[in-house]
């Protein structure tokens, strides 16, 4: 499904260059789970981003679902990301003034479907992740816990193939991320590929594979084993 060939990323700033992703292989085939670990400034959350479509790499090859996506436009880069990549952020990043509804609807609005359909899919999502009965609350009248369910909500109502989560359990005590590693697990389970950064080992283990980065390239790759059963 993920195809990076020597990928090489750079940030140019007034005084100094930075090479965020230096060389970087990595295949990611459709179902597995994989988690990115390292130190702060490795280049994660770039890779993640080049991952997502966010940002394109200085060069290399990046091919997704077989298609060659290094060289795609900002515009490309958008119009491929609907409904095919979903994004988990460890600060949530719903929006305050929208209800739980809402901001679950928020990815759907660029898919041409019908209200019913939206309202629909929302409500399917809502009730399988076990949070429908907030759904006319606000983000802020939620517990941290609640907030990262929400925010998976938004993730996969579209139902895309890919879901990449940056350090999803950041920003939460230990029983709230384990249940937002069981989430994401389940997801794995039904079908969908994950790609995760993390700081915590014990996140890592419901990985099928780990891989580690320093200084922007990836020194080790460790497959987990995982009781599938
Ligand atoms: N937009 C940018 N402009 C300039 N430099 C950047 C930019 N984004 C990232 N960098 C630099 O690229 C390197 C990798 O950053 P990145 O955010 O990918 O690391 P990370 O491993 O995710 O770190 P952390 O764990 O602290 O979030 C760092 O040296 C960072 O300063």
């Amino acid at each position: 499904m993920i195809k990076l060939e020597k990928i090489n990323k750079y940030f140019q700033t007034e005084e100094v260059q930075t090479q965020a992703l230096k060389d970087v292989n990595l295949h990611v085939k459709e179902g597995e789970f994989i988690a990115i670990m390292g130190p702060s400034g490795c280049g994660k959350s770039t890779l993640l981003n080049v991952i997502g479509l966010l940002e394109s790499p200085t060069s290399g090859s990046y091919q997704l679902d077989g298609k060659e996506v290094a060289d795609y436009k900002e515009s490309q880069r958008t119009n491929l990301r609907k409904g095919n990549i979903g994004f988990v952020f460890q600060n949530f990043h719903l929006i305050n003034q929208l209800t739980v509804s809402e901001n679950v609807m928020l990815p759907l609005a660029y898919l041409d479907l019908s209200k019913t359909d939206r309202k629909k899919k929302v409500e399917d999502v809502l009730d399988r992740l076990k949070i429908s009965h907030r759904r006319n609350h606000y983000p802020q009248q939620l517990s941290g816990g609640q907030q990262q369910r929400v925010g998976i909500c938004r993730a996969v109502v579209a139902q895309p193939k890919l879901i990449l989560a940056d350090e999803p359990t950041g920003n939460l005590d230990s029983k709230n991320g384990q249940e937002v590693m069981e989430l994401l697990t389940e997801l794995n389970r039904q079908g969908a590929t994950i790609v995760m950064v993390t700081h915590s080992q014990r996140d890592a283990n419901y990985a099928h594979r780990v891989i580690s980065l320093l200084d922007g390239e990836i020194v080790t790759e460790v497959e987990n084993e995982i009781d599938l059963f």
